[in-house]
């Protein structure tokens, strides 16, 4: 039977301070590059959520040694040449990001490895990795259809390619890079709509030279990396729930500290802003060449609007919370370009159609994205996270704006990427007489 938490109802106001997990994207790549470069590397703020526990554990395998105490890592890499020949599979869980990464990691190496995930995950396409890899000359052997995980991967030497992405996807791009790295000669990267570019401000702090703009990436093959120390700013992707939370609820007012801004992730800013929320940014530092800054979001009257396009890749894992918040808008929100939601950790747009009717929104999905007429009065139900850390997170979200109590079957996913969201929950509703 699946486990059912009960999100209590609660007066529907957040205040106060919040500084939300490290990004994902940005700890998996400190931990990759941390591993492929030889000495030292120094990480914190990193998000310990179980992704990205997943990455540690592969590297680790892979003979790196690694040390976390809570937000902190230490690596000590004997280099990507050194790396020893695992014992069992390297499994990747529920996380897209390690798995795909790791495929253009793997690719170049030394060692022969069998990369595996949890079931969500091998479901999930490879092919828009391995046709790209395998043109580089890597070997990469499936038992099922479409390059379907588990897959073997026999690290050998391979060679440059100029590649235009099919897909927005930083995943495909990121792998394709670090295949890159390994290759004889230069590769290049085209993408129509630019993803976000954490692999190339990374590769560059940690000492490659990059070459990006007009939508192209190159690296030249054979570089070396040193290890550096890396300060992981707050995720976006995460903070994004509290703050669709505070600008959907009158009263509400939250600050969120050290929020990473990169202008490839903050598409979330954007729609608030256009919707009505009250935004305000204070404090924008650099560090390791990632932007972060101090983002107060508070309530407005929101409006419904138009979703797609260049904003897409930039938002792609707020939508579900976005779609919760355009319940609560007035007029039509209509998000459309955004296809990819169908091949996440789970169909998205089913995913969120399914469980926001549930509750009485006027919602209605399209093949590439969803159309919401608001604002409309949500009741409570019981919810399925379908596994879906995201899809779990806006159910508990939804919950503040329900007339009755909410359940969420397997909540238990949300420790994916936020480990302590229902603290971080508790706190800020807690504050609302203050
Ligand atoms: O590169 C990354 O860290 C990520 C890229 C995105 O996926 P795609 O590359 O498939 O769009 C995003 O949805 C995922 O959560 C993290
Ligand atoms: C899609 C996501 O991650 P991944 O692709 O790494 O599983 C996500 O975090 O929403």
């Amino acid at each position: 039977m699946s486990e059912i938490r009960k999100v209590e109802f609660i007066k529907p106001v957040l205040k106060g301070e919040l500084v939300v997990p490290g990004d994902k994207s940005i700890s998996h790549r400190a931990v990759m590059l941390g591993s492929i470069a030889e000495g030292k590397t120094l990480i914190k703020g990193f998000l310990d959520g179980e992704d990205c526990l997943r990455t540690i554990e592969i590297f680790t395998q892979l003979g790196v040694s690694i040390q976390r105490s809570g937000t902190v890592v230490t690596i000590d890499s004997p280099g990507m040449q050194n790396w020893i020949q695992p014992t069992g599979d390297l499994y990747a869980g529920n996380s897209g990001t390690t798995a795909r990464l790791m495929l253009g990691i793997l690719a170049g190496s030394k060692v022969t490895t069998v990369l595996s995930g949890d079931e969500s995950l091998s479901n999930r396409p490879m092919d828009r990795v391995t046709i790209p890899l395998k043109e580089m000359g890597s070997k990469i052997q499936t038992d099922k259809q479409a390059s379907l995980l588990p897959l073997k991967v026999i690290g050998t030497t391979l060679n440059a390619i100029d590649y235009i992405m099919p897909v927005a996807s930083a995943q495909v791009k990121s792998a394709i890079l670090f295949a890159g790295l390994n290759a004889q000669g230069t590769t290049t990267v085209t993408e129509e709509t630019v993803s976000r570019d954490h692999t190339e401000r990374m590769l560059t702090y940690f000492g490659a030279e990059v070459h990006s703009g007009g939508g192209r990436v190159s690296i030249a093959g054979g570089q070396t990396l040193r290890g550096m120390e890396v300060h992981v700013p707050g995720d976006i992707s995460s903070a994004a729930f509290f703050m669709a939370a505070a600008a959907m609820l009158e009263g509400s007012s939250v600050e969120f500290k050290r929020v990473g801004l990169n202008p490839t992730r903050t598409g979330i800013i954007d729609v608030l802003r256009e919707m009505g929320a009250q935004i305000e940014i204070t404090n924008t530092t650099d560090e390791n060449g990632e932007p972060s800054a101090t983002i107060v979001v508070a309530h407005g009257n929101l409006q419904g609007i138009t979703i797609g396009g260049e904003l897409i890749p930039r938002l792609i894992d707020e939508l579900p919370v976005i779609a919760l918040l355009a319940t609560q808008a007035m007029g039509t929100t209509i998000i459309k370009d955004a296809e990819e939601l169908r091949v996440k950790e789970t169909d998205r747009i089913a995913a969120v159609t399914n469980e926001l009717k549930k509750m009485g929104a006027d919602i209605e999905a399209t093949p590439d994205g969803m159309i919401i007429h608001g604002p409309t009065p949500l009741t409570g139900g019981v919810l399925s996270s379908y596994g879906d850390h995201r899809l779990g997170m806006m159910a508990a979200i939804a919950a503040l704006a329900t007339t009755g109590a909410v359940h969420i079957e397997d909540p238990s996913c949300i420790n994916i990427s936020y480990p302590h969201f229902f603290e971080d929950l508790n706190k800020l509703t807690k504050n609302q007489d203050k």
